[in-house]
């Protein structure tokens, strides 16, 4: 069974609100940043946003069928400050990208786009008693946004995950992944963002994300976005074209930011 959602003309983006109607809502994502608007928040540099996580907390990698997405164990892991009045839990994180480098960020910066956006997914652990639960909530979600623009040099830790999509090619396949990743090296050096209150940037995009974007982008090599587009969308028995179903873009293009805040830490 194919997904009833996707990223083609036929059932991509434009197409969403049919089914879920959350979509069209007025606190959606991703959004244009719009620089000037962005208003600076005391309260977020006196809290300063942190985050601890094991680097052995990630033990699953799964083809969803819209990209790969890495499934992580979060008891240990927290997520805290900045806009966040509790701590967060990392549940998984995941990619999104374009067919080509000039394209695939979900939130750009005026109307700038990067090559790709690495999510991390936390939910409120301390008001909600599951993930499920949690992204029916308005301050359920915390996500942190970060670009990824074409470096010479591969990263080393994006390699580790990489190196296991030959594995999870079509959809619905996955693969243990119980590599030590080094989550400092998956963000950037830099702590100053863009902070907003929006939603999912999948159906059924629910409006329950506390939004991070960090300011400063990591690097991935041109060879190691091209194993992202590698991807399938659909499962090994869907019989099609050897170049068909291929993931080639997975990014939600912004949604008007409306009367929300753009509140930003860090020049
Ligand atoms: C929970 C969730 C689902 C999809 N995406 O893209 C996200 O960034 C977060
Ligand atoms: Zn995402």
């Amino acid at each position: 069974m194919s997904l009833d959602w996707g990223y083609t003309d036929d059932n991509g983006p434009s197409t969403w609100a049919e089914k879920y109607p959350l979509a069209a809502g007025a606190r959606q994502s991703p959004v244009d940043i719009d620089t000037s608007k962005a208003t600076s928040d005391n309260s977020l540099v006196d809290r300063e946003i942190d985050w601890s996580y094991p680097s052995n907390c990630s033990y699953r990698i799964v083809n969803t069928g819209y990209g790969w997405r890495v499934d992580t164990y979060g008891d240990d892991t927290a997520l805290s400050g900045g806009p966040l009045s509790e701590v967060y839990k990392l549940e998984q994180f995941h990619c999104h990208w374009g067919a080509t480098n000039d394209e695939g960020s979900e939130h750009t910066v005026d109307g700038k786009s990067y090559a790709a956006e690495l999510h991390l997914v936390h939910w409120n652990s301390e008001k909600y008693s599951s993930f499920k639960e949690a992204a029916s909530q308005p301050d359920g979600l915390a996500v942190l946004g970060v670009f990824m623009e074409i470096g010479n040099a591969d990263n080393a830790e994006l390699e580790k995950i990489i190196s296991l999509i030959p594995k999870i090619i079509h959809k619905g396949q996955d693969s243990q992944a119980s590599f030590d990743l080094d989550f400092g090296s998956l963000l950037p050096e830099s702590k100053h963002y863009w902070t907003y209150l929006g939603s999912l940037t999948t159906p059924p995009c629910n409006e329950c994300v506390i939004w991070t974007v960090f300011k400063e982008p990591i690097t991935i090599s041109e060879r190691q976005l091209e194993v992202f587009r590698s991807l399938k969308s659909v499962g090994e028995e869907d019989a099609i074209e050897p170049e068909e179903g291929k993931l080639v873009k997975n990014y939600r293009p912004p949604l008007p930011l409306g009367n929300r805040v753009l509140r930003e830490c860090g020049p």
